[in-house]
């Protein structure tokens, strides 16, 4: 179970409060207006930013003194965050040692975590030779095989088409359910929560609201959901 407790974080002026819990396994798409401090919260979550006050746990464990790479938290960011110079396979993994030179057990485990995303037969094409959509499915890839129990996603496919990026978050739906892993996936479309998402964290007016069933919410939305949809 992922647990925000009583936690306050911010820059400058800007606050952001969430008092909720999250079960383990639950995908939950985090919505809400530009500036609401979406990112704000998957941030202290990874441990990029500390809170002022209360903490993060997972499964009872406190995150909170812990540094981003210490946290049982993968990452997936818009731009991927693929390295140039390196092939797929290098890049994906990065995920499993900083050493160009893999054990044949890891080159395996690189092999299959491409084959998991639809690339086999990629792994030496370099990002510039790949379309975006196959770039995001690298770097998805890169964070499956890191096999941590938290996924958090920063808008990542919204480069993407529409269509390209319905099969993408079918895919991280797919691997996450797969895995058992537990998704904070921000997004600015409410398709993309009501096609992939268990909840709803709806981030607005300085609170990250505890997740709700996303269905049950879209169909008799809170003013801040009104608001936001427009
Ligand atoms: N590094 C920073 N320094 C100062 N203020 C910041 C910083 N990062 C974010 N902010 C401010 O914190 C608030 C929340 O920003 P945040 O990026 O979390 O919102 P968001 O909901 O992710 O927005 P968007 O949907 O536009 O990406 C905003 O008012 C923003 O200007």
């Amino acid at each position: 179970m992922l647990e925000l407790e009583a936690l306050s974080a911010g820059h400058g002026d800007f606050r952001l409060t969430a008092d909720w819990t999250l079960a383990p396994g639950r995908i939950a798409a985090v919505l809400g207006p530009s500036g609401g401090g979406k990112s704000t919260l998957l941030d202290v979550v990874a441990g990029f930013l500390a809170p002022e006050a209360g903490r993060v746990l997972w499964q009872g464990r406190d995150l909170t003194p812990l540094a981003p790479g210490a946290r049982p938290v993968a990452m997936l960011f818009q731009d991927n965050n693929l390295f140039p110079h390196l092939t797929a396979a290098e890049n994906v993994a990065l995920a499993l040692t900083p050493k160009r030179r893999l054990t044949p057990e890891q080159r395996e485990r690189v092999e299959a975590a491409l084959d998991r995303v639809g690339l086999s037969g990629f792994g030496a094409r370099r990002p510039a030779q790949l379309s975006g959509g196959q770039q995001g499915r690298v770097a998805l890839a890169r964070a499956l095989l890191q096999r941590k129990p938290l996924l958090l996603l920063d808008e990542p496919f919204s480069a993407l088409g529409p269509a390209q990026r319905g099969e993408m978050l079918d895919l991280v739906a797919e691997l996450a359910r797969a895995e058992g892993a537990t998704v904070l996936m921000v997004t600015h479309a409410p398709e993309d929560a009501r096609r992939v998402a268990d909840a709803v964290v709806l981030v607005a007016e300085g609170r990250a609201a505890a997740p709700a069933p996303t269905e049950a919410l879209f169909a008799n939305p809170p003013p801040a959901l009104r608001a936001y949809l427009g």
